[in-house]
C-alpha cells in the first residue's frame, strides 16, 4: 500500500526483514523484486543524458530512500566484486546517482573512497577529485544504471588525468544499449552485477519481471528491444 506525498511521488512501505550483510549471494530475482517495490521501472516517455527517447525509464536514484534496499544493492554488487577478484585501492562513484551505491561499497569492502564532481569549483581547493589519495593507486568505478558507458567514461578520463589507474567498473543494471563494447575501448572492464544476459538486472531481464507482474507484453517488450538498438 502507498500514501501520495507532496512532490507526486508515492511513500513506499520499506519493512525491515533481513540482514543483508550475513546472508548468502542475493539473487538477482530478489533485486529485481525489491526495484519493482521501489517503483524504479517506469514506462512512458522519457529522455537519457544521449537525448535519446526511452519507452522505459529506470531510476535506481529512489533506493536511497531504502537504507535497506540501497544497502542489498551494494552488498550485491560487493559480491560480484569479490567474485571476480579484481584489485583495487579506491572506490569512486560516478555522479550523482551511484554516490550513495559507492559509499556503501566503500563502507563494506573497506576500500577509500574518492569523490568525482561534475564541475570543479570555483573557490575552496578547486578539485575535481575530493579525498586522500597516492598517484598510481588504483581506482573502481561503481555506476548506478549504465546505457552508453559515457559517465563512466569521463569519470575514467577525469582520474587518470590526477594519475590513478582505472581499469574496472561495475553497475547494478546494464541496459544493453553498447556500453560493454564502449568500454572495451577505452581499456575499462565493465563488471555487471550478474553476466548472463536473462539477468533480471539487464534490461531484458527487467522487461521479462514486468512480464510476469503482466505491466508489460512480449510484443512491447520486442518493440521497446527494437527502439533500445537504435543508434542514439
Ligand atoms: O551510460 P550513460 O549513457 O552515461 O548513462 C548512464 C548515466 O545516466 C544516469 O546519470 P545522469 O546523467 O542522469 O546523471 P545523475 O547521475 O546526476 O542523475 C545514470 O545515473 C548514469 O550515470
Amino acid at each position: 500500500m502507498t500514501a501520495a506525498t507532496a512532490n507526486g511521488n508515492h511513500a513506499i512501505e520499506d519493512p525491515v526483514v533481513t540482514k543483508v550483510q550475513d546472508a548468502s549471494p542475493i539473487q538477482e530475482s530478489t533485486l529485481f523484486e525489491e526495484l519493482y517495490h521501489m517503483q524504479c521501472f517506469r514506462t512512458g516517455e522519457f529522455f537519457l543524458k544521449s537525448g535519446q527517447m526511452t519507452p522505459i525509464y529506470i531510476d535506481l536514484r529512489r533506493i536511497m530512500s531504502s537504507p535497506r534496499v540501497l544497502r542489498m544493492a551494494a552488498q550485491a554488487m560487493c559480491d560480484k566484486i569479490l567474485s571476480s577478484n579484481i584489485k583495487f585501492d579506491y572506490v569512486v562513484g560516478v555522479p550523482y546517482a551511484a554516490l550513495p551505491l559507492a559509499t556503501l561499497v566503500s563502507d563494506i569492502l573497506n576500500v577509500p573512497m574518492l569523490m568525482k564532481r561534475k564541475e570543479a569549483k570555483a573557490y575552496g581547493t578547486k578539485q575535481l577529485i575530493e579525498g586522500v589519495y597516492q598517484p598510481g593507486g588504483t581506482v573502481l568505478l561503481v555506476e548506478d544504471v549504465v546505457t552508453s558507458g559515457e559517465s563512466i567514461r569521463e569519470t575514467a578520463e577525469a582520474i587518470r588525468k590526477e594519475n590513478l589507474k582505472v581499469t574496472d567498473a561495475i553497475a547494478v543494471l546494464d541496459r544493453q544499449q553498447g556500453a560493454v563494447c564502449n568500454l572495451a575501448e577505452d581499456n575499462l572492464n565493465f563488471l555487471r552485477y550478474y553476466d548472463e544476459i536473462s539477468s533480471f538486472l539487464t534490461m531484458e531481464g527487467v522487461l521479462d519481471g514486468l512480464i510476469t507482474k503482466n505491466e508489460m507484453t512480449e510484443e512491447r517488450k520486442r518493440q521497446i528491444i527494437e527502439h533500445l538498438a537504435k543508434p542514439f
